[in-house]
């Protein structure tokens, strides 16, 4: 391994570090060695470390270190370490082991799937020795790190001057050449955002396997066909990877059995937990994130394999799927659907960062976001540069259904939605991310709110008081007494 002598004073030659060489650190590494850089590379297990040069030195100028201190003595100074280790306890232990060989003005850039209130934690302390700490939503799996990721820092503004020309060159590419990575903001602001993304990822993936089961058990197609179906839409307004590698999967045959593979794998969804924070922090926040919280609850829901089969018996429906013609009708509504609870699930999404940048002070931009999301990661979609647009005309807009084109879409979607979800619910399959998105739609476009009764009932049992609609203040009634109304706070 390295034994470059190194002048303190200046550092080593290499222009970056990356520390954790599993999937994402090492074609993180790659990536930027392709592009020219002199890339210091490290794992806790040394056999990363040689694995990666063994294989892959051709492609660029590595330096592999086999210790922290090896490690940070080949950095070019002011150093730029990008850490790639499994998120919690792991980031802690590295950050420890490096902090005390750093300088200040130094910049450390976590890039794995860390809280973000993990990362306001360690960018206070990294602050306080003058190492800035940037908290970096990286996402693209193993291909997009190698050949570009969608890449959301948040940190200081000299920190993101200090990476900038790196995370430009290694970021995916937008369809204008735009690289797919832009300041987000400070402290954990960046992880935050890569926080919803995931819980976007959960929302959307529920809503297409959805969409598949309502094609396969209405509509009776089988998944070769199914996987035509999700291929044309992929053309059209539903373009994104996600929609591109479903129709893969679906075309898919097993090669043991020969059957559809999707056939073939258990129904039980895993999660790391990021779609759960997402939920969890919305909860705290305050905002009706529904359509990720019905796909972290569907998730769940799966996995109870006593529950589902003690259930398993439990009286439902016995339709036949439609006849063709009718099942041809029901795919082009269930595309409307598809589309419209999409939206609303990004939507939501958005609600969501709007109120964290104010809650912390982080000065999001909506449209960057959506800038950043084009290219590179696993919710990039052809419709994101249209809430790009949309955000840039007006960042304050309250809510995608608010800008006149998504609203024209959603409203003629709207009756094909309704039938969509009536079927399903006739045919007794489950659509949790459909219906709860459609529900959100008609709450939010109502004038009037069942919760009116249901501070009435707080009032009631519990003295919670009410506002009124026809004059301000607080009031209460006497529920118990002779059912008087008192007048309780302004
Ligand atoms: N995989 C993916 O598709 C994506 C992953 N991410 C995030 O990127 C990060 C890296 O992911 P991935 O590449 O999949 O790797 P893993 O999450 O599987 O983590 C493995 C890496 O962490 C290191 N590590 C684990 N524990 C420690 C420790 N105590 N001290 C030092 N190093 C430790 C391992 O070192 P060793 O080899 O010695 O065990 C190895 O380099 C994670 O935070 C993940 O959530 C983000 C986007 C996508
Ligand atoms: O970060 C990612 C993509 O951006 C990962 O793919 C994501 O963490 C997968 O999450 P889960 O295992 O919970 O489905």
């Amino acid at each position: 391994m390295s034994d470059t002598a190194k002048d303190p004073a200046v550092g080593g030659t290499a222009q970056v570090g990356v520390t954790g060489l599993a999937v994402m650190g090492r074609n993180l590494a790659r990536n930027l060695a392709r592009h020219g850089h002199t890339v210091a590379v490290h794992n806790r297990t040394a056999a990363r470390t040689r694995a990666l040069v063994e294989g892959f030195g051709h492609e660029g100028a590595f330096v592999p270190a086999r210790t922290a201190e090896e490690f940070v003595a080949a950095l070019e100074r002011p150093r730029r370490v990008l850490v790639m280790v499994r998120a919690g306890a792991p980031t802690d232990a590295v950050l420890d082991g490096l902090a005390p060989l750093l300088d200040e003005g130094d910049v450390v850039v976590d890039g794995g799937n860390a809280h973000f209130a993990d990362t306001r934690r360690r960018e206070r302390r990294l602050r306080e020795r003058g190492v800035h700490f940037v908290g970096a939503g990286v996402s693209g799996g193993e291909e997009g790190a190698l050949n570009g990721p969608s890449i959301m820092p948040g940190g200081s503004p000299e920190a993101w001057a200090a990476l900038r020309p790196l995370l430009e060159d290694i970021a995916a590419k937008a369809a204008d050449g735009a690289p797919c990575t832009a300041h987000i903001g400070p402290d954990g602001a960046g992880h935050f955002v890569k926080m919803v993304h995931n819980g976007i990822e959960y929302a959307d993936m529920q809503l297409i396997s959805e969409a598949h089961d309502l094609l396969r058990h209405v509509a009776g197609y089988e998944p070769a066909r199914i996987a035509e179906v999700f291929r044309t839409w992929g053309t059209g307004r539903l373009d994104s990877y996600l929609i591109r590698i479903t129709a893969e999967i679906l075309a898919h045959a097993d090669p043991v059995t020969g059957r559809p593979f999707v056939d073939v794998v258990a129904d039980a969804a895993e999660q790391k937990g990021t779609g759960r924070w997402t939920v969890q922090t919305a909860l705290d926040l305050g905002v009706p994130v529904s359509g990720i919280a019905e796909a972290v609850l569907a998730r769940s829901l799966s996995g109870h394999t006593r529950l589902r089969e003690a259930s398993a018996g439990l009286p439902g429906p016995h339709r036949p799927p439609l006849a063709e013609e009718d099942a041809a009708y029901f795919a082009d509504q269930i595309e409307q659907a598809l589309y419209a609870s999409k939206l609303v699930s990004y939507d939501q999404g958005w609600h969501m960062m709007r109120a964290a940048s104010e809650e912390y002070g982080w000065g999001i931009d909506p449209g960057t976001v959506a800038a950043v999301w084009r290219g590179g990661c696993i919710i990039r979609a052809a419709f994101l540069d249209r809430v790009r647009a949309a955000f840039a005309a007006d960042p304050a807009l309250p809510t995608l259904l608010a800008d006149e084109g998504f609203a024209g879409e959603v409203g003629e979607a709207q009756p094909a939605w309704r039938s969509a979800v009536a079927e399903a619910v006739r045919h007794g399959v489950p659509v949790p991310g459909l219906s709860a998105a459609l529900a959100s739609y008609d709450a939010l476009r109502a004038g009037r709110l069942p919760a009116a009764l249901v501070q009435a009932q707080r009032d009631y049992f519990g003295a919670h008081t009410y506002r009124r609609t026809d004059r301000a203040g607080v009031y209460h009634t006497l529920w118990g007494g002779d059912r008087s109304e008192v007048r309780a706070g302004s």
